[in-house]
């Protein structure tokens, strides 16, 4: 199987061109299990495959490197972005990608014949529980409120970006639990389908300092829907500016996310290639 390893800040995912690479979709799951292993595969925080749309210019399906398949990836849109334009497959600088959590306008910015930087509207946050999905009263939304796990008691923010995010905001960053408090909180029956964690340090009005625990995968370096969810908590939390670029410092780098007057969520960032190779599935 062909692929390209790309990675958005360090959050690192293995691309398989469905254009050009057919795989059975029983097999989807464990291939990307498969990839993602360090050990025995290649190793990457999942698998995401780029292919036609009949809604948008292309469709990008996201796997963690548990097998799960997730809604929506802001690193992997920049990448899909970048592989799509510095591979000919469009010569337009604005298009658009199809994603289970809607469809995203891209702008990928051209250096040296190449894409360095990608910009993507990456639509409206989802705050109701049942946008979520969270156990609870469907409509209500959880901004900033005590949520029990455990027997422990949780302040957090709920906002999907097509996955959903958990946004906690600690006072310092590196002393977040991110490796205890990240699986008790994906796994919380309170989230039916999961969920990612992220753990927030503000600077000021327009900087914070970020860390993530990703559902299906764990610590990435970085994660896009994440610093968006990340900044729409912010925002409605009162710590952050709206309608105005706010930098998320994430350990793989930073992103500018802004939520603007009309709710949508603006993302600009890096997309990288590592490599491309032959994976032997058997
Ligand atoms: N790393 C991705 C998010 C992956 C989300 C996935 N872990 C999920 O189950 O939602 C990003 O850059 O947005």
């Amino acid at each position: 199987m062909k692929y390209t390893k790309m990675h958005g800040l360090g959050n690192n995912y293995i691309y398989v061109n469905e254009f050009e690479v057919k795989l059975q979709e029983a097999e989807l799951a464990l291939i990307a299990v498969k990839v993602s292993d360090v050990n025995f595969g290649i190793g990457s925080d999942g698998m995401i495959l780029i292919g036609p749309s009949r809604v948008a210019d292309f469709r990008m399906r996201i796997f963690n490197s548990d097998g799960s398949e997730a809604k929506n990836c802001g690193n992997g849109l920049r990448c899909v972005a970048k592989y799509v334009y510095d591979r000919s497959m469009t010569h337009e600088r604005h298009f658009t990608i199809e994603t289970l959590g809607g469809i995203v306008h891209v702008e990928v910015h051209v250096d040296e014949e190449a894409v360095q930087t990608v910009s993507i509207d990456m639509g409206k946050p989802r705050l109701m529980k049942k946008e979520i999905p969270m156990l609870g009263d469907e409509d209500s939304i959880t901004i900033n409120e005590s949520v029990q796990i455990d027997g422990a008691d949780y302040q957090m923010t709920v906002v999907s970006m097509g996955n959903p995010h958990s946004v906690m905001f600690v006072e310092d960053i590196e002393q977040a639990a991110v490796n205890q408090i990240g699986p008790t909180v994906e796994h919380a029956a309170l989230f039916p389908e999961r969920i990612n964690v992220e753990f927030v340090q503000v600077q000021n009005s327009h900087e914070i300092d970020f860390r993530v625990w990703e559902r299906g995968s764990g610590i990435t370096m970085a994660c896009g829907t994440g610093a968006c969810a990340a900044v729409v908590a912010g925002v409605l939390g009162g710590h952050l500016e709206r309608a105005k670029p706010i930098t998320v410092h994430l350990l793989g780098g930073d992103l500018v996310i802004t939520y603007a007057d009309n709710d949508h969520v603006y993302m600009k960032g890096p997309a990288t290639f590592i490599s491309d190779g032959v994976f032997y599935l058997r």
